[in-house]
């Protein structure tokens, strides 16, 4: 079976590129999903995305992966900062993921510093802006094995 990525974004990301350009630049939600799609088509890999503002929402999708999921490329919005939640759902469910956020969390506001996710991701992708998704897509489909059954 061919490798499945889930992209996961969450909180507010659905006003990506409608509201402060200056800082999550122009490009919108839709936009990055094509993209990744794209990415994803020439490498015969499987993608699967959702897009919510509910911490449980995003906890049962989570859940609903397992064993049919290789790889999670995660923008958990503010949830990064506050979810332990999100933590134990991604521990739980014991698939590879990679963390991503549009700006550069760490030249930002104190409290954006932290993250409930970063010690346990594969890998984290800050201040990239949308070109992050496009590393972190990339990654997953070079660097994460497929561990769902053929
Ligand atoms: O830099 C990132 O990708 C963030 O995950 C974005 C979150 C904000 C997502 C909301 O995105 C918006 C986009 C356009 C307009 C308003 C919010 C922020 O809370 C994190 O600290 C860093």
């Amino acid at each position: 079976m061919a490798k499945r990525i889930l992209l996961i974004n969450g909180v507010n990301l659905n006003l990506l590129g409608t509201r402060e350009p200056e800082l999550y630049g122009s490009t919108t939600l839709p936009m990055v999903v094509d993209a990744a799609q794209k990415q994803c088509d020439a490498a015969s890999v499987h993608l699967e995305t959702m897009q919510s503002n509910h911490e449980g929402v995003i906890v049962d999708r989570l859940h609903d992966a397992r064993g049919n999921i290789d790889a999670i490329v995660i923008n958990p919005g503010a949830f990064t900062h506050t979810s332990v939640a999100l933590r134990d759902a991604l521990l739980g469910v014991e698939i590879p993921f990679i963390e991503v956020h549009i700006t550069n969390i760490h030249k930002r506001e104190a409290f954006r510093h932290h993250s409930y996710l970063s010690d346990k991701a594969e890998a984290v992708i800050c201040g990239l802006g949308t070109f992050g998704y496009t590393a972190a897509i990339e990654f997953a489909i070079k660097n994460i094995k497929p561990k769902t059954k053929a």
